[in-house]
């Protein structure tokens, strides 16, 4: 078979995904594809689990007289080019493509970016083996981490390992809404691609350079638990020739917009931490707010939050990880203030506290469908520190799940913070 001219193909874009992130990301990326069509095919695709929804009254698109009723998510993304229920308000691109149907959504894309509540990607990815081309390549926007019996995983290498393919990571101080009206924020993206993908190397001395991605640190702690566990391992398949090269400048072509920042990074490790960990250090940073503590209280929540953050890098993905990725990019300190004050877990936190009521009776009051990921974060992160007998280590993550948990109330934050006092 005839070999194709290098470039002569160009890169096809799914979004897993459809919510308030998710359909954001989409927004970013069909501006982006429409932009630069030497590099990625137009259309983009973007995944949505099916549902029926009714635009209520109160939506300029509501129309009494001609009301259908409930009607297909997917219909609706495509007919108004909004999705009501998950980005209401907000006109995308044309050249997004609602799909129900996962399988071909994903067919021929060589981009898969997966962006979804955590707790589905399991599910969405075993949908996925065997169906994508095996040069895809993927970026998560998911912040969250996997943890099993086996340990604790980056979604990253999750999916990376799951698909059989090399996978990134976005995360950042991004509020979806805020950055669908296109106000102004930056993002960290994680890309360490094999060489072949790339023609032009990454900047050396970038933090976590390695072109393999991150590398198990921690294989025996306590208990035959095997740690942290990260990838890098994958057989991949070279990307052909004929597609442009997937190297920092063109990755970042995806994602950069003038109200939209990106920087490129390595440190796949640090970035996809940054953006699981803080949501537990926000509802953290809700309770004491709740409680009517003040900014002191918070300020005080939040610098052992990001200390926790470096800790647990550290502690468990070794030099894999750089501090600097906390210290310095969006995805870790600026993340961090970012989601305890606007976010929805720190939102939600401090109602909870102030109206005396479990936190997942107000997520399913305020957020209409959208899911809360640090109460989820908090349980996995315990069951994964328990089982390596470190709990003690990490006395605020540990706080906020023993609240949770309801074995504590939010005014004890300090004494639990101050145990070995
Ligand atoms: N919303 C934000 O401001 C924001 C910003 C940055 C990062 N994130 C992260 O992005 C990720 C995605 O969040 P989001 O805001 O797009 O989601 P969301 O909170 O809006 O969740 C709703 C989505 O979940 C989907 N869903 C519901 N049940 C499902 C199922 N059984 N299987 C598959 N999908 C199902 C819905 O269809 C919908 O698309 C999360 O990890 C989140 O932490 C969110
Ligand atoms: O609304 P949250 O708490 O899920 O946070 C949203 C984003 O992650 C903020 O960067």
């Amino acid at each position: 078979m005839a070999t194709l001219a290098p470039n002569s193909k160009k890169h096809k874009v799914c979004i897993v995904g459809s919510g308030n992130w998710g359909t954001t990301i989409a927004k970013v990326v069909a501006e982006n594809t429409a932009q630069h069509a030497d590099l990625f095919e137009q259309e983009v695709q973007m995944w949505v689990f099916q549902e029926q929804y009714q635009i209520p009254k109160d939506s300029k698109h509501f129309d009494e007289k001609n009301d259908k009723g409930p009607q297909k998510l997917t219909e609706l993304i495509n007919g108004l080019h909004e999705n009501v229920k998950y980005l209401p308000g907000i006109p995308l691109p044309k050249n997004i493509v609602a799909n129900p149907d996962l399988v071909d959504a994903v067919k021929d894309a060589t981009i898969l970016v997966f962006n979804l509540p955590h707790q589905f990607i399991a599910k969405t990815c075993e949908q996925l083996q065997g169906k994508i081309v095996p040069y895809a390549r993927g970026i998560s926007c998911i912040k969250g981490v996997a943890v099993s019996e086996s340990g604790c995983e980056l979604f990253s290498d999750s999916i990376g390992q799951k698909l059989g393919i090399y996978c990134g990571a976005l995360s950042g101080a991004n509020i979806a809404t805020e950055v669908a009206q296109e106000k102004f924020s930056e993002t960290t993206v994680a890309y360490a691609p094999p060489s072949q993908d790339s023609q032009q190397p990454t900047p050396a001395g970038t933090p976590g350079a390695s072109p393999k991605g991150s590398q198990l640190d921690l294989t025996k702690l306590n208990d035959g638990v095997k740690g942290a566990k990260s990838s890098g391992k994958v057989n991949l398949t070279p990307l052909p020739s004929e597609y442009p090269s997937l190297h920092h400048a063109n990755v970042k072509k995806l994602f950069h917009r003038p109200y939209f920042h990106v920087h490129l990074v390595n440190d796949v490790v640090g970035v996809s931490l940054g953006g699981a960990l803080k949501n537990i250090v926000a509802l953290g940073a809700g309770f004491v707010d709740g409680l009517g503590w003040g900014d002191n209280a918070k300020a005080a929540v939040m610098r052992v939050g990001i200390m926790e953050e470096v800790k647990f890098g550290k502690t468990f993905f070794g030099d894999s990880v750089q501090t600097e990725t906390f210290t310095e990019q969006s995805c870790g300190v600026a993340d961090l203030i970012t989601s305890c004050s606007g976010g929805r877990n720190f939102r939600c936190a401090k109602m909870s506290v102030k109206e005396g009521k479990p936190i997942g009776e107000i997520e399913e009051r305020e957020l209409n469908g959208q899911k809360l990921q640090g109460t989820s974060t908090a349980y996995e992160v315990n069951s994964f520190l328990r089982k390596v007998g470190k709990e003690k280590e990490f006395p605020l993550f540990t706080a906020v799940y023993l609240i949770l948990e309801g074995k504590h109330k939010p005014e004890e934050i300090p004494a639990l913070l101050n145990a070995d006092a």
